[in-house]
């Protein structure tokens, strides 16, 4: 049976500006998402065994809320039902860390059994079912960046220029759901009417997510002597922009011990795209 290795890239929230709040409880929002050439791995090997299996799963989350496994199971109404895959995971990406690892493990989950187990959906519909698993899987699998509106599902392809990002993390698990519950989170910035620049945009959970986490608030004092810097999604992971690899490198190699970190590149469109020739 045939085999898929892939990447599930990391998206950065170039900004992140919150708009308000809808009547569903989610919020309405305007960011510009890149996608990085970093992610996880995952290996794909369709089986006739009817049930779906991971290795590497991080231990602490249940078969069943892995999201790789949700994603599979999404599509097995499309499928035989005696069709089954057997996934290993090499997770690469911090969780829970604004990098949307385990949103785009879904996406490339959704993308890769697609194609392995014959559902013959096409990638709006995938991104209509991803939608259910998380507002940041969509952009995932479209597969390019793209300016966001909406709960992160309303996407315009965008092309950004190359840069390399040094994307650090601060070692501290931010729940998303309790920053965007918590009374303090400002809501209420308009909508950007003109382009924009790391200059006249923000993350608007930064200042919250700062306070509440001190640990993020050094990484950024850490990060902005070197380049213009921000916080990813709700965080932890924070990023400082470069424009060579060789930069973001050299300061990478003084990171203090306690920080993870990576350096990648931003890519207009996502590898498992390429890779699996989808059209973008
Ligand atoms: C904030 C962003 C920005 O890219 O990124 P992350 O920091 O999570 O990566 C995303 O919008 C997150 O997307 P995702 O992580 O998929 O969130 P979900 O699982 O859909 O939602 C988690 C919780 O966050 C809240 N939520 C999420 C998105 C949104 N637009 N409004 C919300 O209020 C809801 O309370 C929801 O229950
Ligand atoms: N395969 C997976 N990889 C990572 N996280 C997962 C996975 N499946 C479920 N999760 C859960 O989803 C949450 C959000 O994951 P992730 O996408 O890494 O964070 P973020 O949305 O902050 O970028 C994690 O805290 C974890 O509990």
């Amino acid at each position: 049976m045939a085999v898929l290795t892939l990447l599930a890239p990391a998206k950065l929230n170039l900004f992140l500006h919150i708009n308000g709040k809808r009547a569903d409880g989610y919020h309405e929002l305007e960011t510009l998402f890149t996608l990085l050439d970093f992610g996880d791995e995952l290996t794909f090997e369709a089986n006739e065994k009817g049930s779906v299996t991971i290795e590497g799963a991080p231990s602490d989350i249940n078969l069943a809320d892995n999201l790789i496994f949700k994603a599979a199971q999404m599509l097995r109404p499309y499928t035989a039902q005696t069709t089954g895959a057997h996934i290993v995971l090499n997770k690469r990406l911090p969780m829970g860390g604004g990098v949307g690892g385990g949103s785009s493990d879904a996406a490339t989950t959704l993308l890769a059994l697609n194609e392995l187990w014959n559902c013959q959906l096409n990638v709006s519909e995938l991104a209509n079912l991803g939608v259910k698993l998380g507002a940041d899987v969509p952009v995932f699998v479209r597969g390019v960046s793209a300016h966001a509106q909406g709960i992160g599902e309303n996407l315009l392809p965008v092309s950004l220029s190359e840069k390399f990002y040094l994307v650090v993390s601060p070692g501290v698990h931010v729940s998303t759901a309790a920053i965007f519950g918590h009374p303090d989170l400002p809501r209420d910035t308009p909508k950007l009417s003109d382009g924009w620049s790391m200059e006249n945009t923000r993350n608007d959970c930064e200042v919250l997510v700062k306070k509440l986490y001190p640990e993020v608030e050094k990484t950024l004092e850490w990060l902005l002597k070197y380049a213009p810097s921000k916080m990813t999604g709700t965080g932890a992971c924070c990023f400082a922009e470069f424009t060579s690899r060789e930069a973001a490198e050299r300061v990478l190699q003084t990171l203090p011990e306690n920080w993870q970190g990576f350096v990648a590149k931003s890519v207009n469109c996502s590898p498992v795209h390429k890779q699996l020739n989808i059209p973008l």
